[in-house]
């Protein structure tokens, strides 16, 4: 079966249910998200565009906050709130990003609802209808202080494998090894210290091991169409050769635990990872029950595809379990479904990391007034349909914006649009010349006699929007190199010349109109301006000027609105600004204040090199001179409190012996709260500059320590002297 559709299908209307991954919600947006949104949302707009036949393509777009697990329940646990209240908090951030980003999904929902409690215990039902769940008894590790189960990066202990201390119970960051928590030596519990005792835990599990998982898997990866090549051998390895090394997977979690109850297994819950993707369904329902649209009886129309965008860190979870548990629940569009894997977008060839500030903050973009249109153009420019990271640079964004959207794009129409106006009442030209007609075809048929936008739609609907952009650009060349052939300018002061200006004009905006639609899957917003200056209804993909060779626009004769500006130029202070802070609002994840002190004006947040051991290169060598430039001193902490409206900072009065208090903002409300501080000792920097901030001035910073890599070790951990130290006391 092939499962990508070619122009060929022209009396079948295609449905389609396309989704991105959800996100967790303990965090706002960051710009990776976007990155994916905007994926997502350019294939779903071709899409949109799309006819089968007469019909309009028929598309559902969905999203949704994945909300349950222990990481929610610990981070609402910290605020004193109900983790519900938390993920409401998260839920209602995520507006200003999607509708800032012209992000247009149909329905954004949460798997924390009725729907996917419903769908979730279903398919569970019918997976256990069908032999594929077993319990098993298995050692857990139990905190006998909190009185709970212990999540595998709730342990901490030494590597069973090199000794490394202070390792999670899932894998060691220093060798790499992986292991059962249960592995770990001198294991603790990272709430409360305490050892955590084995206690027998009965545990329901997938069992992916069954034959028939395997048989399913291997045939479902390999149907062509379905996945990337790259994703096939990749999961192929996972499978083994005849299955063996599908292990069952453990669904359950014991209580206390934030997610959805396993049917008649009181106290047990499905691991978050269970009912995540089946808020895909639930989004659907929830947005078909709204329209009055009927669920079941889209899912089994033999049109409709179920398509997943997704990054290349859950394939798993994608590609293994998701697909095996809708084959044994027997959901009908599991033949009909694809997964769109992507890669990762990095900063300056920079992971993007959440409290270092390497990463762009979305909404710091928006709100220096950078055009979101611009970032969608960058990064489809940049996405094909490899699983291949792709990197964000400032100075190539200004680069690729300005000379293609600015300098070929909007150049045709702002170049030829006032002649219009001021010389032709803003009428169009009612036929073309010869030279004119030459010139719409060699500009939308290439070389080898194919239309130019049969060849782009072929690259939008396979992801390959790289390709499709440079052949858009190169229309846009050509529509170029005939207004710089032709001269308006010159025409203009001609009046012998005013049919041929009327002519050349005419001509561009045809071309410019060209443009607008087939770029209108990337620039929404401009297209839709476009359409209104034209005295356009909808951009439709296939209407095209050039029919089997013989040129027919419709703009002929037509008289057409005022142009106004579409698009400014990037400036590059804009990129100085985006980098000038720490991504602040891309995560809720602390900006530790020792790292929110950068040079001014810096063009990029540092990279951040690794040696081999894992942690950050070594500073160059100083003289002890240098560093007794830098004042450091014991200081008590006297009192510490909450930041109204701020997730990240604490606020600190110290005392450092000085008759004084300094206030003292701190990002390290992830880790502590102030009750814990109070009344301790720390370190602070005590000849730093007062540093203005949103919510006061900053007297100084307080010292604390952060991973190289903060994805896997996301802390922040302040310093506490030794008993003996007083403040005031200067550290030497
Ligand atoms: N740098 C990135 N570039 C592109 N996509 C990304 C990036 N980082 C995460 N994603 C994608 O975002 C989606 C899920 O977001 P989610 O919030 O669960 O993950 P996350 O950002 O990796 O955060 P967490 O650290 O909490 O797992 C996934 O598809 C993931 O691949
Ligand atoms: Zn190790």
């Amino acid at each position: 079966m092939l499962l990508f559709h070619p122009k060929s299908a022209t009396t079948m209307t295609r449905k389609l249910f396309v989704t991105t991954a959800l996100p967790y919600a303990n965090a706002a947006f960051h710009i990776g998200h976007m990155m994916e949104y905007i994926q997502a949302d350019i294939w779903v707009r071709f899409q949109r565009m799309q006819r089968d036949g007469d019909a309009p393509r028929e598309v559902h777009f969905v999203g949704a906050d994945d909300t349950h697990g222990t990481p929610i329940m610990i981070a609402a646990e910290k605020e004193g709130i109900t983790p519900q209240e938390f993920v409401a908090k998260i839920a209602a951030g995520r507006a200003q990003y999607l509708d800032g980003f012209h992000i247009a999904f149909d329905n954004w929902y949460s798997t924390d609802s009725p729907e996917n409690v419903e769908l979730s215990q279903g398919i569970y039902r019918k997976l256990r209808d069908a032999g594929l769940i077993q319990t098993k008894t298995v050692d857990r590790f139990f905190d006998p202080v909190k009185g709970m189960f212990l999540a595998d990066r709730n342990i901490k202990g030494e590597c069973p494998k090199c000794g490394a201390k202070d390792q999670y119970g899932d894998n060691c960051e220093v060798c790499g090894a992986a292991y059962q928590p249960t592995d770990l030596v001198n294991p603790f519990s990272v709430f409360t210290n305490a050892t955590p005792v084995l206690k027998p835990s009965e545990q329901y599990f997938f069992k992916l091991s069954d034959k028939r998982c395997y048989e399913f898997l291997k045939e479902w990866l390999n149907t062509p169409g379905r996945l990337q090549p790259e994703m096939v051998n990749k999961v192929s390895e996972w499978l083994g050769e005849a299955g063996e090394k599908l292990a069952d997977w453990d669904i359950s979690r014991d209580a206390p635990y934030f997610g959805i109850p396993i049917p008649d297994a009181p106290g047990k819950y499905f691991y978050v990872w269970l009912d995540a993707p089946v808020g895909y369904l639930a989004s659907l329902k929830n947005y078909f029950d709204k329209k009055g649209l009927d669920y079941d009886a889209f899912l089994r129309d033999s049109n409709t595809e179920q398509i997943h965008f997704i990054g290349k860190d859950i394939v798993s979870f994608h590609l293994l379990f998701w697909p095996a548990m809708l084959k044994f629940a027997d959901h009908p569009t599991i033949e009909r479904m694809r997964v769109a894997v992507h890669g990762h977008l990095t900063v300056n060839n920079e992971k993007m990391s959440k409290s270092r500030g390497t990463g762009i903050s979305p909404l710091r973009y928006l709100n220096l007034g950078m055009n979101p249109e611009w970032l969608r153009y960058y990064i489809a420019f940049k996405l094909n349909s490899k699983v291949e990271d792709l990197d964000f640079t400032g100075e190539d964004f200004v680069a690729r914006v300005n000379s293609d959207l600015i300098g070929k794009y909007v150049n045709i129409a702002s170049r030829c649009a006032g002649f219009i106006a001021k010389k032709f009442d803003g009428k169009l030209a009612s036929s073309l010349s010869d030279n004119a007609q030459t010139w719409i075809k060699r500009a939308l048929v290439n070389e080898q006699g194919v239309e130019r936008q049969a060849n782009i739609a072929a690259n939008f609907e396979a992801r390959e929007f790289g390709k499709a952009l440079r052949e858009i650009m190169e229309i846009a060349d050509f529509a170029n190199q005939y207004v710089d052939e032709n001269k308006p300018w010159i025409l203009a002061k001609d009046e012998a010349k005013l049919a041929e200006l009327h002519d050349v004009c005419t001509t561009a905006l045809i071309l410019f109109r060209q443009l607008s639609i087939l770029l209108s899957p990337v620039l929404p917003g401009v297209a839709a301006n476009v359409a209104k200056f034209l005295n356009d209804d909808q951009f439709v993909w296939t209407d095209t000027d050039v029919a089997s060779g013989v040129v027919s626009s419709k703009l002929l004769g037509r008289t057409i609105g005022a142009y106004d500006h579409l698009m400014k130029r990037v400036e590059p202070k804009m990129i100085e600004d985006l980098f000038d802070a720490p991504a602040a609002g891309a995560a809720q994840a602390a900006a530790p204040a020792v790292k929110a002190e950068k040079p001014a004006k810096a063009k990029a947040a540092p990279a951040v090199a690794v040696t081999e051991t894992g942690i950050e290169v070594m500073a160059p060598e100083i003289t002890v001179d240098d560093f007794f430039k830098v004042d450091l001193r014991i200081a008590k902490i006297v009192n510490c409190e909450h930041v109204e409206g701020s997730d990240k900072l604490l606020r600190l009065t110290l005392d450092a012996g000085e008759g004084r208090h300094r206030n003292v903002f701190s990002g390290i409300k992830s880790m502590y709260q102030p009750e814990d501080l109070i009344g301790k000792l720390t370190v602070l920097v005590a000849n730093l500059a007062p540093r203005k901030m949103k919510f006061g001035v900053s007297e100084g910073m307080v010292m604390a320590a952060s991973a190289a890599d903060e994805k896997a070790n996301p802390g922040i951990y302040i310093l506490n002297p030794w008993p003996g130290a007083e403040p005031g006391m200067r550290i030497r």
